[in-house]
Parts: structure tokens; sequence; C-alpha cells
């Protein structure tokens, strides 16, 4: 993130623009390299009371197109503070039953629909890609700089055995693997949760997404530049304050809510998370000049009346 400046200045405009790259989401995004956190999704989804409440858990069939249950008194609050203190699960080809075999399973009988078996999402991510027309793994690699990949035995160097049986025992040869199967299948890199084929290709369009991106947030580009009070007030913004002031009745969050509460990341009243202050947008219809001051104010006073 810090190597191709992808982190949020924390003062002053970025002035990175480059026309020539397209913020475009690229194929290989969408139907492959960012489902990667379909990985990392628990199959339980935590509910709690209260910070020291015993927290209760949910199938996530039960939670899926079931939007009913955040209607009930305090719910919307329990489901918030059990997110916040769930761990992501590894990310590797491994994925949780509730997304295997039981998506969406619960609410066709919601519908009053005859019972059907679940969903697989992870068939449909593999199939998606290849409806979509994506290369196989070996193309992406070499797309990413990497030597080419000749046969299975290449694998070795970065994926695990255990993975490596599965592979075999699936794919003839090994341009067939498929590019979600084979990324995901790569040992994560060294503090990171993605190995070397996702972490090209996800951070290719992120810095897409920044560089290419002509109203990206923290242009010093007139007119679609923020004054400097403004960029000020954003920079304020965090996810903890959003949740804090969109939740119905939290009164604590830890301030990095992404990251586990701990030494450096306590519960604070959400009365002491930082926000922005909106006054840095608020029109001065005295500069908003149609003629000169007076008939201004005359003109707006015609449209009110
Ligand atoms: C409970 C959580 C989630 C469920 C049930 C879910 C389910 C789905 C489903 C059903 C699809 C369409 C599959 C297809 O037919 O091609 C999909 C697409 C996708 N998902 Fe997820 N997903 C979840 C979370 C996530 C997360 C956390 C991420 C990434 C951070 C993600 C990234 C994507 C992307 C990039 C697509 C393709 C979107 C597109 O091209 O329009 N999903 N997901």
């Amino acid at each position: 993130m810090r190597k191709l400046d992808l982190q949020p200045l924390r003062k002053g405009y970025w002035q990175k623009y480059n026309s020539s790259l397209s913020p475009n989401i690229a194929n290989n995004f969408a139907s492959a390299s960012f489902r990667f956190a379909h990985s990392i999704i628990p199959g339980l989804m935590k509910l709690l009371a209260g910070r020291n409440a015993t927290p209760e858990f949910v199938q996530m069939r039960k939670m899926l197109f079931n939007p009913f249950e955040l209607y009930q008194k305090g719910r919307l609050d329990e489901t918030l503070r059990g997110a916040m203190g769930t761990s992501i699960q590894a990310s590797d080809p491994y994925f949780t039953d509730e997304l295997k075999s039981h998506m969406f399973e619960d609410s066709v009988e919601r519908m009053k629909q005859p019972k059907l078996c679940g969903l697989d999402l992870v068939s449909l991510n593999i199939q998606r890609g290849r409806d979509h027309g994506l290369p196989g793994y070996v193309f992406w690699r070499e797309y990413c700089g990497f030597k080419r990949l000749a046969d299975f035995e290449d694998l070795r160097q970065f994926m695990n055995e255990d993975v490596l049986v599965n592979i075999k025992a699936i794919y003839r040869q090994v341009e067939d693997i498929d590019l979600y199967t084979g990324a995901l299948s790569e040992v994560p890199l060294e503090g990171s949760i993605l190995g070397p084929t996702l972490t090209c290709l996800i951070s290719d369009q992120f810095v897409r997404l920044k560089y290419g991106d002509r109203f990206w947030y923290e242009t010093d580009q007139h007119p679609v530049a923020f004054s400097t009070e403004q960029l000020r007030q954003i920079r304020k913004t965090s996810l903890a304050n959003i949740i804090c002031d969109n939740a119905d009745n939290l009164d604590v969050i830890q301030p990095k809510v992404m990251e586990k509460l701990g030494k450096g990341n306590k519960y604070v009243n959400c009365s002491e998370i930082e926000r922005p202050n909106l006054s840095a947008w608020k029109d001065d219809l005295n500069h908003v000049k149609l003629f000169d001051d007076k008939t201004n104010v005359r003109v707006l006073n015609l449209v009110v009346g």
C-alpha cells in the first residue's frame, strides 16, 4: 500500500492523477481476483448484546436475504458489535460450508417456495470466470511478470502439498487451472493474506482506481478539488464514527474497526470519536452574484414567496 502510494494522505493534495490510466474494473478483478474474500467469510454470524455479553451465533444461511431480523429491537447494534468482534478466516482455497453447500438455501423456503438445496458460491465463481472468458492461472502469473509454469511440479515453490494433491486430481494439465483456484491456492506473502498473483492483480486494480480517477477526493484539480478546510474535515471521518452515528444505541467502539480490540485499540465512547464538521460546505449566498448583491436577495425572495 505504502510503496504504491495507496494510503490516504494526512495533509495536502495528492498530485499523481494520470489521464492515460483507465480506472475501469478489470474482468479478472470482478470475475475472480476480488472474490478471494469469499474464502475469509465465517459461516456463523456473531451477535453481541453488550460488550461483556455471551455471544450468540447464527448460521449464515439464515441471514442471507433476511434483513427482517435487523428490524427487531437491539438487533442492529448486536449485529454490528458481533461483526466488529469477529476475526476473518484464513485466505486459502477452503470455504465455509455455509457458502459452499447452503448459500441462499433458507431464503427460498422463506419465500414459500419448495425447499431446494443451497448454492455453491465457489463453483459459481469458477464458472463465472469461464463464462467471462478469463484465461487460466498460468497466463495471469506470466502477465504479472512471474516465470512461466511448465508443469504441476513448478507449483511446489508457492503451494502447499495438500493443495497440490487436490489440483493434480482435478486438472489434467497445468494450463487448465482456473485463475480463481490457482490464485487462492498460493501461500500468502509474509505479513499478507494474499499470495503473489492476487497481490499483483488486486494492486493493479487499486492503483488504476486511484491514479486514473479525475475525481479522486484528494485531487488538487479545479473545479473538482475540495478546499483545504473541507479536506481537513473529510480526514476526520472514520468507519468508527460512521458506525457510531448510524447504529441505534452503540455506546463504545474500537477506533480501528477493522483491527482487533487490544493494546492501542481499546474501546472508547462513541461521543469521543472525532467527526467531520460539515460547516466547511455551508454555502454563502452573498457570494452567488446574479446581478449585484441587492438583486440577488430579491430574486431569492421571489422564488421562496
Ligand atoms: C456473506 C458474504 C458474501 C456473499 C454471500 C457473497 C455472494 C456473492 C454472490 C452470490 C456473487 C455472484 C456470484 C456469481 O454468480 O457470479 C458474488 C460476487 C462477487 N463478490 Fe461476493 N459475497 C459475499 C462477500 C463478498 C466480499 C466480502 C467480497 C470482497 C471484499 C466479495 C466480492 C465479490 C465480487 C468482486 C463479486 C463480483 C461482482 C460483480 O462482478 O458484479 N463478496 N458474491
